[in-house]
């Protein structure tokens, strides 16, 4: 796998829309990860079993599979159970995602267990954490890359609203022996590059490239709001 390999720096480009977005649709998705395929990407992250098995019908690169589902009593929505693996592998992934924090899962499953599931599905497992001080949990359960997926918006960040490469940096220097994945919140070269630089193998990047919708949203919330600006000192006149 292209993004297994020492120093690979590649970007994983993260084909997903959530339920209220109009782009939701396993045809979109799948167009969206051959797009980054030809643009040279080097893997794909994806949710749930109608699109994984889409973008896998079209794409050859390796996918990244998660399934985000929401169980009563547990805050863990990203590949929380042994049957949540069993959707990412049926579908044809070769990774799987899942959340790596310590909050209880579904049904007591442990995530030793979960992990050891998905090794038996002959997956390769990404830990999603939302701290590196996670990180040994994961390692002990016997996950094969550490990301940042989960890592929350904090003072840390390289801007209001962009990534954490602080946590990617103790990650590195923790000296895990394990590939760190960069994710959530890069959106600009300059952001990757960040990345590379504290010491990630790969950076994940979802909503700057692939949520039009929310994009969209952006300009349009930028365009109200110089709106509303001048509405006051107009009012006057
Ligand atoms: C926290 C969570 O649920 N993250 C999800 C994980 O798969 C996705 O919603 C994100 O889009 C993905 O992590 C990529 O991140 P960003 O879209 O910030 O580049």
């Amino acid at each position: 796998m292209p993004f297994n390999e020492p120093g690979a720096h590649g970007v994983v480009i993260s084909c997903q829309a959530p339920e209220s977005s109009p782009l939701r649709d396993s045809h979109v998705m799948a167009r969206l990860a051959l797009a980054a395929q030809k643009a040279g990407a080097v893997g794909i992250r994806a949710e749930g079993g109608a699109d994984i098995a889409a973008i896998r019908a079209v794409c050859s690169l390796p996918v990244i599979g998660i399934r985000k589902h929401w169980y009563a009593g547990s805050d863990v929505y990203i590949t929380p159970t042994k049957a949540d693996v069993d959707t990412v592998a049926d579908a044809g992934a070769e990774l799987v995602a899942l959340d790596a924090t310590p909050r209880p899962r579904p049904g007591g499953e442990t995530l030793a267990e979960v992990v050891a599931h998905a090794k038996r599905r002959g997956l390769k497992v990404m830990a999603d954490l939302s701290g590196s001080e996670e990180a040994k949990g994961a390692v002990d359960a016997g996950v094969d890359y550490l990301g940042t997926t989960l890592v929350p918006a904090s003072a840390e960040d390289v801007r209001p609203g962009g990534p954490n490469v602080a946590v990617i940096r103790r990650l590195v220097e923790a000296n895990w022996g394990l590939p760190v994945i960069a994710e959530g919140r890069f959106a600009t070269p300059g952001d990757i590059v960040a990345a590379f630089g504290a010491g990630a193998a790969v950076v994940v990047v979802g909503r700057a490239v692939t949520d039009a919708y929310a994009l969209a949203g952006d300009m349009v919330r930028a365009a109200n709001e110089f709106r509303e600006s001048l509405v006051g000192p107009r009012r006057l006149v």
